[in-house]
């Protein structure tokens, strides 16, 4: 194995590193040095523990490991299935220098994680993303938590992993809608803070679309650089993390409200992503034009940009009303001044988010 493309959350005595390429599921020697304990629970589901599963158990030959295979989807990222993890644990005697291995997706990774972050009041945990958006983002900064059926991650802990690795070669087995789910995410990036690399983007799009493995590489990269530095300066989101957010407010209402797993994460966030550039356009705050440069972008990407037909404004006015960022009852969202330039805009009229919910355009 090539050495990985490797980056740093900086985060003094908790600083780890995110190790990205292929192969690294079989290069034990990269990554086994962040476990310390004698305990690892490797968690996972359905679909990925056939495909990975066994080669990382390889790894951690040696260890005393036990494996934990959830049920594949998001409609499971729940506390019934936190407890799971926490009899896996309970099982195998795991004591407060045991290690959470977290397989998967953003689903297992956040699950797992907020398991780690509650067992014995917090254990170490290790992240192994499976998907594009993984890669990209939920592996990355120490957000874990669990829905309920109110709202999206509303149970959940700032706990960060001790390592992150992505090997870029399990890419190849994850279907077509899930990578272009990721895509979303990559693109929020670009939107939120770096309009370089929007244009990058609209310049590889072809790439992108063909699942070119360097140009992906590249992506993961730079959206990994992104959320490490953003990270850093304000983990646990008193301020600038917030950016991260930008579109998961209407996003996460209408995952909330068509049902968990009916549109994935990516998706409403893609939705989402184009509500808060229209609210930015009827605000005064941003040209029109950005939000349609940015929606045709995700559309080439083959991203849903409008909401599915017959959703209730009302009820996903409910849902934001929910939101994590909200202060003294009011609605708190992220915003644009235009490509690259997201901002917190607090004290939005319901009026106006109503209007943008309406308009189904
Ligand atoms: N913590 C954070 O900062 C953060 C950031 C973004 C998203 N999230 C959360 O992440 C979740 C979405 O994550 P996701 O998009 O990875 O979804 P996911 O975890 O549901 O994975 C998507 C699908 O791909 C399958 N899969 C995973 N890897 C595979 C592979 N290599 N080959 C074949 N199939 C594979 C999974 O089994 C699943 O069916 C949401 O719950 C979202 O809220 C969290
Ligand atoms: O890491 C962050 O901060 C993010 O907001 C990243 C988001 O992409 C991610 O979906 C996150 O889970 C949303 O967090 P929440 O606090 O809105 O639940
Ligand atoms: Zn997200």
């Amino acid at each position: 194995m090539n050495a990985p493309h490797t980056l740093e959350v900086g985060l003094g005595d908790r600083s780890y590193p995110i190790l990205i390429g292929p192969g690294l599921l079989d290069a034990g020697e990269a990554w086994r040095p962040r476990i310390h304990g004698r305990h690892a629970l490797v968690v996972s589901n359905e679909t990925v523990a056939p495909l990975y599963l066994q080669r990382v158990m390889t790894q951690l030959d040696g260890l005393h490991a036990q494996t934990l295979t959830l049920p594949d989807g998001e409609s499971f990222k729940n506390l019934a299935h936190v407890e799971r993890v926490f009899e896996a644990l309970a099982d195998m005697g795991a004591s407060r220098d045991a290690c959470v291995i977290a397989l998967g997706g953003g689903v297992i990774g956040d699950l797992a994680g907020f398991a780690a972050a509650c067992w014995m009041r917090g254990i170490d945990f290790l992240q192994m993303p499976t998907t594009l958006l993984a890669m990209v983002d939920s592996s990355v900064g120490g957000k874990t938590g669990v829905n309920l059926k109110a709202g999206k991650n509303l149970v959940g802990a700032f706990h960060q992993p001790c390592a992150v690795v992505a090997d870029t070669d399990t890419l190849a087995t994850l279907p077509d809608r899930e990578y272009r789910a990721g895509l979303a995410e990559v693109v929020k990036y670009g939107a939120l803070g770096d309009a370089d690399f929007l244009t990058w983007l609209e310049a590889h799009v072809d790439a992108l679309n063909a699942r070119d493995d360097a140009i992906i590489a590249k992506a993961i990269a730079r959206c990994c650089a992104h959320k490490a530095a953003i990270v850093a300066r304000d983990e646990t989101e008193r301020g600038e993390r917030a950016l991260l957010n930008l579109g998961h407010t209407f996003g996460h209402a209408l995952e909330t409200e068509c049902g968990y797993g009916t549109l994935l994460h990516g998706e409403a966030v893609a939705i989402g992503m184009c509500q808060a550039a229209a609210l930015s356009a009827r605000l005064g705050m941003a040209d029109a034009a950005d939000g349609e440069r940015l929606a045709h972008l995700l559309q080439t990407l083959q991203l849903p940009v409008t909401p599915p037909a017959g959703v209730d404004s009302d009820a996903l006015l409910a849902h934001m009303r929910l939101d994590k960022k909200n202060l003294g009852g009011r609605l708190r969202l992220v915003l644009w001044r235009g490509i690259g330039r997201a901002e917190i805009v607090a004290d939005v009229a319901e009026a106006d988010v109503h209007a943008v919910l309406d308009h189904r355009g």
